[in-house]
């Protein structure tokens, strides 16, 4: 069995997490010690996916919690708390982030003195992480009842394995149909420009040996036109009153997907919800346009080219032909249900 994304681990007392940045070329894997160093591991999306990002969040307070210098209890929380606000920012459209940063705090804040603060902190990250496999899992088993067997499932980015402690969401769905004895193929979006489609994606369904096919996420079209998508199935990193907020290029295959009349589906837990926003509401990252103009260190583009590089968009509910969530499948009008 794989290990998971990101875990705990007890005799060293620290984060450990699969570095997604060297996937496909390597399986390479990082002892996180430090708030600072697992910030930066969130910036560099070393480890990254909404709820893998949740999972970072709990584990952060707890490494905060064990390795503050702070000597009055008084200072300790106020650091505390400081801390995890910084760690909620690195990222901010994943709302999971900020979801398992603040449900970890907010247990270790009963604590009394740093030794149960401590202590509190990292039973609940462990509690939080082992709750996201079952979520997954409980998610996999409500999609897998909307795949056929012989379905071809497209998707985009990576909400597989890597984007979760483990199992994942969409990814979960078409491994829990596999598990179920369906005979499903995936095609994978490579997901400029970062990749996350060609090299996390592809990695991961390779290893399990699930069928995959890579295309670039200009190709999404031609090959719905061709009657070869059954379903679209994507995660999800922030899911608003209105609209799906999810990897760049999501929104161009739900108009996609809709004018093909090929159901588009959303699979995410309840913790990537955040009903008291909208869409207007929320901050779209926005990464560094060398991430557009290199790649691996070489120039794709020429020197200084003005670059725009949002990392999400947002998908209106109306294309949504359903939410798959650990408690069931929504399906519309999907406003009843968020509500
Ligand atoms: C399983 S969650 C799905 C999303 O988190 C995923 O599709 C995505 O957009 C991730 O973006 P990333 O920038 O790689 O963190």
């Amino acid at each position: 069995m794989m290990m998971r994304t990101i875990d705990w681990t007890d005799e060293k007392g620290c984060i450990t997490i699969i570095d997604q940045t060297a996937l496909p070329s390597r399986l390479t894997v990082l002892d996180i010690y430090d708030v600072d160093g697992l910030c930066e591991a969130i910036l560099k999306l070393r480890v990254r996916g909404a709820p893998a990002l949740g999972a970072a969040g709990g584990f952060g307070v707890a490494l905060l919690a064990r390795t503050l210098k702070a000597q009055k209890f008084q200072d300790y929380i106020g650091c505390l708390r400081d801390g995890a606000d910084k760690l909620k920012r690195v990222r901010p459209t994943a709302v999971n982030l900020s979801w398992g940063t603040e449900r970890v705090l907010r247990r270790a804040l009963t604590g009394k003195d740093r030794g149960e603060v401590e202590a509190l902190a990292l039973d609940e990250a462990k509690a939080l992480a082992d709750e996201d496999v079952a979520r997954c899992k409980a998610i996999g088993e409500h999609g897998a009842s909307l795949l056929k067997d012989g379905d071809t499932v497209l998707t985009h980015c990576n909400a597989g394995r890597l984007a979760c402690v483990d199992w994942g969401t969409a990814l979960g769905v078409v491994r829990t149909a596999v598990a179920k004895g369906k005979s499903i193929k995936v095609i994978s979006c490579e997901t400029r420009p970062l990749n996350q489609g060609s090299r996390i994606t592809c990695w991961e369904l390779m290893e399990d040996g699930i069928p995959v096919t890579l295309i670039t996420d200009s190709m999404a079209g031609h090959v719905m036109r061709a009657g070869r998508v059954d379903c679209v199935i994507v995660g999800a990193d922030r899911i608003v009153q209105d609209a799906v907020f999810n990897k760049i290029g999501t929104y161009a295959l739900s108009v996609l997907a809709k004018a093909h009349n090929t159901p588009f589906y959303v699979a995410a837990p309840l913790s990537t919800f955040d009903l008291s926003r909208k869409e207007k509401d929320v901050v779209i990252e926005e990464r560094s346009p060398d991430e557009l103009r290199y790649w691996n260190g070489s120039p794709i583009a020429p020197a200084g080219v003005p670059a725009y590089n949002p990392a999400f968009d947002a998908t209106p509910m109306e294309n949504i032909t359903a939410i798959i969530t650990e408690q069931g499948i929504m399906k519309p009008p999907l406003a009843p249900h968020i509500r």
